[in-house]
């Protein structure tokens, strides 16, 4: 840099001569673990050349990305005469282009002077003026060195993190004036780093440029969108129950007092409609309750994503206490986050011991409020009614302390609760709204059908024509019937409505054909030649990580006629059923190198048609692969395992070595075999027997389920627990 520095200054001093202001100088220090107090700190010359070299690596990093732009920019610069050095100059330029624009001689002049303008290493222009020469001049030759001020544009739309390089670019902006920004905040960043958002926000005011962000939403996916709503907007909607608790405690009968004693007033006298939940009224405040009983509907609905109940009200009878299906409610809530209000059941019954149910529950992490946790308990009696109001109440009390808002104000959302087909009036489903406005007339996709929603009615039977937030309703006019748990989503047509999901039966339908082809090295060649293949999705697993990512480097560089390898998943240890699990949902094929399948990996493997191949050399994989590609996968010889024995204990003798006591677990051991010693699923050596013996005698073989003494030939380490795999090579015939 070209600065005059002393050989000390203070923190403050050197700013200003750096034009910068002492607290971008102070965060850089502070970066740097270059320790000072304050502005008034001195800084000595060691100190200031690490601050300058920092700027010149920011500089030189910037230059190299933005090299080639730059070269574009000085042939603009000498051949239109656009771009200068500084604001002011560019609007002078833009006025003397305006005139320019009068005879071709006038603009090849002007052109000759700015390019002369613009190649001087000075920024005056930037700052109007004599004055401000001294100055500008440091600017450039110091710290930031700006070629040319375009129009900076108002606003700009960003739809998620950037590098400053990028977001530099977008602002019209030098990276370096980016990272000077940064630094202000308190922030250090290279050109390449990614800055969210907020802070592109932030930095964007600062430039008086407002910057917009702009969600790319996927509507085929609508589960997946965020409600953004605006709080004013939120209103209180009732919560929504589910009843759980174990066989013939009492979920039923409790679900049909309910119903029965508090129907939604004005609604009395209305035939219960099993819509599969309803809604009640207390004290002018509604609950809706889904109308299935029993944790398999919870869980079915959360398995498809989605979060239907707000609280959950555990049943337990008070004369038979914690159960199984207790517990498993009380799992699947925590699970899902979901609070529990515990009814203590069949509180008329002689034998109802209230305290032995709390005393129990509080082992599942279920404690009374009075234990000092924060589960609510209610003393009820289903049969005859006693304790339902303040069951009701204390679940409207939860709801407060949850603060269940919606906004109806909008096209509604919400998920399937069940639905079926009718010969008569097709499908009917039953859905929950959850939040905006269900109405008649609306267009609707409900998993991966369609329909409008020709009518609609209440769980009374009552035909209506709007559902808000929290209401079960059941809808006619769905094409086909979707699944319980399923999204459903209002659409501004039925056109709309038509092609979302159609596009989302497909993916659905690629997602299920992908399970289902799987593919093997053998007939890669047949595939990619029928066009079927453009990528060859791999998994690998390696003995080390070091191993795995020197593999997926030398596969991804394969590029056969265009068909290129896909790692879906790498990593260290044995191959796993999980790892099978995803090759066959992904139809990928398995590279081991140096490690073995788990035994029920392999035989998991067998039945999914999972191709596993299993390598000690890198050169190895890549060439199988190379060759399937190209059709010349024939190997002449192949190796078939034929058995499987176990170290059980180890016996060392001098000259003669380590000796593994050993036990066939699967196949036999032949004494000329081939064999791998695999501990913890990974190959540690891989070689030939030495001896092999049942008691004191040689043996040829020895076969599944007996014991047999095993040395290894050149090789000592055996331990227990090691496994030691026997192969032979043979001749494959292929047809
Ligand atoms: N004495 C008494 N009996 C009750 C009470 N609540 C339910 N019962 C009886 O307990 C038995 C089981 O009740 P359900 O409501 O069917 O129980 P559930 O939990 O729904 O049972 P499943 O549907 O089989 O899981 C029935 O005979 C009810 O009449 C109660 O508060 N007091």
């Amino acid at each position: 840099m070209g600065v005059s520095v002393l050989s000390k200054m203070r923190v403050y001093e050197y700013a200003k001569q750096m034009n910068m202001s002492s607290k971008e100088v102070l965060t850089i220090l502070e970066r740097m673990d270059l320790k000072v107090n304050n502005h008034m700190s001195v800084m000595d010359e060691g100190m200031m050349l690490k601050v300058q070299q920092f700027f010149k690596n920011v500089k030189s990093g910037e230059e190299n990305k933005q090299k080639s732009q730059s070269v574009e920019q000085k042939k603009g610069q000498t051949s239109t005469m656009t771009t200068t050095s500084g604001k002011k100059q560019s609007n002078q330029n833009q006025t003397s282009n305006d005139r320019s624009q009068q005879t071709q001689k006038d603009r090849n002049k002007r052109g000759k002077s700015q390019s002369r303008n613009s190649n001087r290493p000075n920024n005056a222009g930037r700052f109007g003026g004599k004055n401000h020469r001294r100055r500008g001049d440091r600017r450039q030759s110091g710290f930031v060195k700006e070629k040319q001020a375009p129009v900076l544009p108002k606003e700009i739309q960003v739809t998620g993190p950037l590098t400053v390089g990028e977001f530099a670019k977008q602002l019209r902006k030098e990276a370096s004036e980016v990272i000077r920004k940064l630094i202000s905040f308190g922030t250090m960043a290279a050109i390449n780093q990614e800055i969210d958002v907020d802070t592109m926000i932030l930095l964007g005011e600062e430039f008086g440029i407002r910057v917009v962000y702009k969600e790319i939403v996927d509507e085929s996916n609508f589960e997946e969108l965020e409600e953004h709503d605006d709080p004013n907007d939120l209103v209180e909607r009732p919560p929504v129950v589910t009843i759980m608790g174990h066989v013939d405690h009492g979920k039923t009968t409790l679900l049909d007092t309910i119903r029965e004693s508090k129907i939604t007033s004005g609604e009395a006298g209305g035939i219960t409609q099993h819509i599969g939940a309803y809604q009640i009224e207390k004290d002018g405040r509604k609950i809706t309750f889904l109308d299935t009983p029993g944790h398999a509907a919870f869980t079915t609905m959360r398995a498809r994503g989605a979060k239907v109940t707000d609280i959950t009200i555990l049943v337990v009878a008070a004369d038979d206490g914690v159960m199984p299906q207790t517990i498993e409610a009380i799992n699947h809530s925590k699970a899902a986050n979901v609070p529990i209000i515990v009814a203590v059941n069949k509180m008329d019954k002689p034998d109802a011991t209230p305290d032995r149910v709390m005393q129990q529950l509080t082992e599942y992490g279920v404690v009374p409020e009075d234990w000092g946790g924060e589960n609510i308990f209610v003393p009820i009696s289903a049969l005859n009614g006693t304790g339902i109001d303040d069951l009701l109440e204390m679940v409207l009390l939860q709801a407060e302390i949850l603060e269940l808002k919606a906004n109806p104000e909008k096209p509604a959302r919400g998920v399937v609760i069940e639905a079926e087909l009718d010969k008569g009036k097709g499908t009917i489903g039953t859905v929950l709204v959850q939040s905006g406005t269900l109405r008649v007339g609306d267009a609707i996709v409900a998993g991966n059908h369609f329909g409008k929603i020709r009518a609609m009615i209440n769980d009374r039977g009552r035909r209506i024509k709007v559902a808000s937030p929290s209401t079960p309703v059941g809808i006619l006019g769905l094409s086909d019937v979707p699944n319980a748990g399923d999204a459903f989503m209002v659409f501004e047509d039925e056109k709309k409505a038509r092609a979302i999901a159609s596009q989302r039966g497909l993916k659905e339908k690629q997602a299920a054909q992908g399970t289902q082809a799987k593919v093997t090295l053998d007939d890669l060649f047949k595939q990619i030649q029928e066009g079927e293949m453009k990528e060859l999705n791999v998994i690998i697993k390696a003995d080390v990580q070091g191993s795995a990512e020197a593999l997926q480097g030398s596969l991804e560089k394969i590029d056969v006629e265009g068909v290129r390898v896909k790692i879906i998943h790498s990593g260290a240890g044995a191959i796993t059923e999980s790892d099978i699990i995803l090759a066959s949902a992904s139809n990928a094929i398995i590279i081991g190198f140096n490690v073995r399948p788990e035994p029920n990996a392999r035989a998991m493997a067998e039945r999914e048609q999972v191709d596993v191949r299993l390598h000690r050399v890198i050169y190895n994989v890549i060439e199988e692969i190379e060759s399937a590609m190209k059709g010349l996968l024939d190997p002449e010889f192949e190796e078939r395992v034929i058995g499987s024995v176990e170290v059980r204990q180890i016996f060392k003798v001098s000259r003669v070595g380590t000796i593994g006591g050993c036990y066939v677990t699967e196949g036999k051991i032949v004494r000329n075999a081939h064999i791998r010693l695999v501990r913890d699923g990974i190959v540690i050596h891989e070689g030939k027997l030495d001896t092999l013996k049942r008691f004191k005698d040689d043996a040829k073989e020895v076969t599944q389920g007996y014991e047999c003494g095993i040395t290894l030939e050149n090789y000592h380490d055996i331990k227990e627990g090691d496994v030691i795999e026997a192969y032979v090579i043979e001749e494959v015939k292929r047809t």
